[in-house]
């Protein structure tokens, strides 16, 4: 029964929801709040961007939601399942099954071929490995023809799609990005944000990105506004030019 309700549950709603998450590093008078009693639903299947000054919290927000790291105080929810109660065994394995992770710095092992990037995480978790599914979102994500060379190869932007190809290849429930386009230029960075949305509208992939740049969070269907570790502003369906308002209001270039 409990299995039906995560179901139904699953069908609607909020891929991860955060409530009352406080994130304190350090201790005593060296205490940082990085995150101060944040509330907040990410919806399923859509794209989520998180934007703010440097220093807001976004790259932790981002760690406690995907269970990379612990919270304070409060709760974070994947589904129906309560990251804070698990042990790290077993937040490695839903990390491993149930998430996908893109950085900035693509994180692609230079020795491995792009095809035995992509299936690591499968071979990692003992899984059986669908070469027709790899081959399929190697399609995908562009890079068919191109499986059988080492990421030193490929272009920046090709790397971060043999990332994401890899996030993408255990279908996780959801696709972390911190700064996914970061390291490109303006072109190859549009081309990883296009490639994004079309996991969100094809796939129905739940999308959630930080990020600096309001033409990257442009892509999203809505942006969370992080300052001093607080969700300050919501926006939906935005512009690049609401967007870069929205952080001029909070001081992020000054
Ligand atoms: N491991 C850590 N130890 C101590 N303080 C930390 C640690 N990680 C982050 N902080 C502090 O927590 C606050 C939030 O940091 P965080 O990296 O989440 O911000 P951010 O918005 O992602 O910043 P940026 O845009 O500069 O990457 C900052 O004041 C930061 O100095």
């Amino acid at each position: 029964m409990e299995g039906m309700s995560d179901r139904v549950r699953a069908a609607t709603g909020h891929a991860v929801a955060l409530d009352g998450v406080s994130k304190v590093y350090g201790k005593g008078r060296r205490a940082v709040a990085a995150l101060r009693d944040v509330t907040v639903g990410l919806p399923r299947g859509r794209f989520t961007a998180v934007m703010g000054p440097s220093g807001s919290g976004k790259s932790t927000f981002l760690h406690c939601a995907a269970g990379l790291d612990r919270v304070s105080s409060g709760k974070v929810r994947l589904g129906a399942t309560d990251l804070t109660r698990m042990d790290e065994k077993r937040l490695t394995i839903l990390r491993r099954e149930r998430i996908g992770f893109v950085f900035q710095a693509f994180n692609l092992v230079p020795s491995l071929t792009v095809r035995d990037n992509v299936t690591l995480p499968l071979r990692l978790a003992g899984a059986r490995i669908d070469r027709e599914r790899v081959r399929e979102i190697l399609a995908r994500v562009g890079l068919e023809g191109r499986a059988g060379h080492r990421p030193g190869e490929l272009s920046g932007g090709q790397q971060q799609r043999v990332a994401i190809a890899r996030a993408l290849v255990a279908d996780p429930e959801v696709l972390f990005g911190d700064e996914p386009t970061g390291a490109l230029d303006t072109m190859t960075a549009r081309e990883v944000l296009t490639l994004l949305r079309r996991t969100v509208d094809e796939l129905g992939q739940t999308v959630v990105m930080v990020t600096h740049d309001p033409v990257a969070a442009s892509y999203a269907d809505a942006v969370l506004f992080l300052a001093d570790g607080r969700i300050v502003d919501t926006l939906a369906a935005p512009t690049a030019g609401q967007v870069a308002d929205r952080m001029t209001k909070l001081g992020a270039w000054a």
